[in-house]
């Protein structure tokens, strides 16, 4: 399994520049790449990552996106003097050529592509390439806002080429549409493409009808195209969350791409001048991370815009961060999609039911029918989604954002130590080869220290003659998260029940506030849960008589389809949002006797939630199947996700259970928001 994290990055990138007066392309300023770059220094993250070095895409692989005639005039323009370069420039919407312009697109072209072979090698698990000019506007005959040759789409279909990749994702969060990337693969089902953008109604630029939910690819690549506008600036975290989790995830699972590539733009983040948005740096760090559970990890970003120096450069850092398989820290803001982006998102959802099993369940419906969407240009007010916030992007506000910034960087609290998994004696972890992760084995809690602890607080929870050892292994390793000695730990235990109400009733002890708790298998100990510090989710096969659902205390029965695991959609569009909308300090996920779930459930459950309570989860496993530890210490360790078997899509009466409980849940957490029909 690869591990390490590629950064790409070449001063000569910074030659490309604007000669004459132009204030539409004056952002796109070569400080973006060296501030970023610094940054990165700053944190001393450029020595954790594996240096590979840029080199000029060939005129071979530029022709696999482009034409020669568009290569051939960018050619041209390297021997031109400023007039001629200018009235060159003229030919196409928002693009300048400067003498070094040719060079260093064919060095963000070559940069891209070595990122590709770094991580299709095996050399290094993912990685980062940092390149100007950006290339997801350019299109096969044509320069286009800020983008002379697409750098991604050409590392696409070279991946294709080259290693025989049939699925490939791209995912686009730049805050523009990727207009040149979707001309280029929408009649192509072997490369998904997603982005979302600024587009209010067709109002921003590059203000195109195709850049609307509905379009949704073209011939075989229908379904395999999705756009998901925004309407409204101001977007934030919650916005951005709700998209990954009620759109992109749920189809980048089934679509269970070979190779993820990231259009990386930033200029979706704050204080960006051209989108707008709220959404704060470390958004792009959860971001990342689910990227990162997809394609066994093998994923490669490649910088698009962003345009307020801090803000992107915050924001890379968040990314490169996460690569590294650094804990993430905490994300701030209200967990509450606003209504404008539910209503995107629920009819991006509709429009691509037709293509995606996952969606054929769920009874999404457009919010209106496509020919009254005219009412919604109406019915549209100009005010960005959350009024307060906006003020800080407003045009002056560039030192505002200064300040925001640092505040807010300040605040961001970065959990120590990176991520470490402990375990007590397991029983195989006598055999190093088959934990493939490192794991930090620790003593075991003594007998009498075990007994003071236990009989001062939970006497009560366990009887007299069950033996205290089991509790030792679990109160070891929480004491060792609790004390953040420790990110995540896993322990045994002949009696999961128990030791989870223990830990439980310890941890709210040691003074968390809100410990979610994901009980899989059967279970009776229950512990009170209305003082909200406690979240249940119990994942078990057969109805619990006479307990129904809660806000704090939720059911989902579920037996895992014989030949699939189908449990995506529960993970996906349930027990994720209900997570992030938790924001918990502590995760307790334990596996009880009959587990309804297969390993890779388990596995997909905890890899995804690692993004949550600063990596901080507690594993307590009676089932000692050996390669459900095993799964679960590569999880907690932060090894991509094992490869989950085919995809089946959940049954129709599993679905109305998951949509039963989205509708008595949604508004206590707001993140299981998707559609604004039931009535919200
Ligand atoms: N009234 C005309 C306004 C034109 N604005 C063009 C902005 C191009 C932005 C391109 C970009 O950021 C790449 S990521
Ligand atoms: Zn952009």
């Amino acid at each position: 399994m690869a591990s390490g994290t590629a950064l790409i990055y070449d001063e000569a990138m910074t030659r490309h520049k604007l000669l004459w007066n132009d204030p539409i392309c004056d952002i796109e300023v070569p400080e973006r790449l060296s501030a970023s770059y610094e940054q990165l220094q700053c944190y001393h993250l450029v020595e954790r990552c594996i240096p590979v070095p840029a080199r000029e895409g060939s005129e071979e692989e530029i022709l696999l996106v482009h034409s020669s005639e568009h290569l051939e005039a960018a050619k041209s323009t390297q021997a031109m003097n400023e007039e001629e370069l200018k009235r060159i420039s003229g030919n196409y919407d928002s693009f300048f050529f400067h003498p070094n312009t040719y060079h260093c697109a064919r060095l963000a072209v070559g940069a891209a592509l070595q990122l590709v072979d770094s991580v299709m090698s095996g050399k290094v698990c993912n990685g980062m390439a940092l390149v100007r000019p950006p290339g997801h506007h350019s299109q096969r005959n044509a320069a286009n806002g800020f983008c002379l040759f697409n750098n991604v789409a050409i590392a696409a279909e070279y991946a294709k080429l080259k290693y025989g990749l049939q699925r490939i994702l791209i995912v686009d969060w730049d805050v523009h549409h990727g207009q040149g990337t979707q001309y280029i693969f929408e009649e192509d089902p072997s490369v998904l493409y997603f982005s979302w953008h600024r587009y209010e109604h067709q109002e921003f630029w590059p203000s195109l009808k195709e850049s609307d939910y509905d379009a949704v690819g073209l011939g075989k690549g229908k379904g395999f195209n999705i756009n998901l506008p925004w309407n409204k600036v101001g977007m934030g975290n919650s916005d951005y969350l709700a998209a990954f989790f009620h759109v992109l995830l749920p189809m980048a699972f089934e679509f269970d791409p070979e190779l993820v590539l990231v259009s990386s733009g930033y200029d979706s983040g704050i204080g960006d001048p051209e989108g707008q948005m709220n959404a704060t740096p470390e958004v792009f760090a959860h971001l990342t991370h689910f990227l990162m559970q997809l394609a066994h990890g093998k994923l490669c970003v490649i910088l698009e815009g962003g345009y307020h120096l801090r803000s992107l450069s915050e924001s890379v850092c968040m990314t490169v961060r996460t690569l590294l398989r650094d804990p993430l820290p905490q994300v701030t803001g209200e967990m509450a999609p606003c209504l404008s982006a539910i209503e995107s998102i629920q009819n991006v959802r509709a429009a691509h039911k037709p293509y995606w099993k996952w969606l054929t369940y769920e009874d999404t419906s457009f919010l209106h029918n496509l020919s009254t969407k005219s009412d919604l240009v109406k019915t549209a007010d100009t005010n960005p989604c959350r009024d307060d916030e906006a003020k800080i992007t407003d045009s002056n506000g560039t030192d505002r954002i200064e300040r925001f910034l640092e505040l807010h960087m300040k605040n961001i609290v970065f959990p120590v130590p990176p991520i470490k998994t402990a375990t007590t004696e397991l029983k195989a972890s006598a055999d190093p080869n088959t934990f493939p992760v490192h794991l930090h084995v620790v003593k075991e809690m003594d007998k009498n220290e075990l007994e003071a602890l236990v009989s001062d607080f939970h006497a009560d929870l366990v009887e007299a003659n069950k033996t205290l050892l089991f509790l030792g292994s679990t109160l070891t390793i929480l004491d060792k998260i609790l004390k953040k000695e420790v990110c995540s730990g896993i322990a045994e235990s002949p009696a999961a029940s128990a030791s989870v109400a223990v830990a439980l009733r310890h941890s709210l002890h040691f003074g968390f506030q809100r410990v979610l708790c994901i009980f899989v298998g059967d279970t009776d100990i229950m512990p009170s849960t209305e003082d909200g510090k406690i979240l249940i989710i119990h994942v078990c096969k057969k109805e619990q008589t006479g307990k129904s659902s809660s806000k704090h205390y939720v059911v989902l029965n579920w037996k895992e389809d014989a030949d699939g695991n189908d449990f995506f959609s529960a993970v996906l569009g349930f027990i994720l949002p209900v997570a992030y909308s938790y924001q918990p300090n502590l995760i307790i996920i334990a596996v009880g006797a009959n587990r309804s779930l297969g390993i890779s459930g388990i596995s997909l459950i905890i890899g995804l939630l690692q993004g949550l309570a600063e990596s901080r989860i507690l594993a307590v496993i009676e089932d000692t199947d050996i390669n459900l530890m095993q799964s679960v210490a590569k999880a907690l360790a932060g090894a991509s996700m094992p490869h989950f078997g085919v995809h089946v899509p959940p049954t129709q009466e599993k679905v109305n259970q998951i949509k039963k409980l989205r509708n008595q849940l949604q508004q206590d957490w707001k993140m299981l928001q998707c559609s604004v029909n039931d009535g919200i």
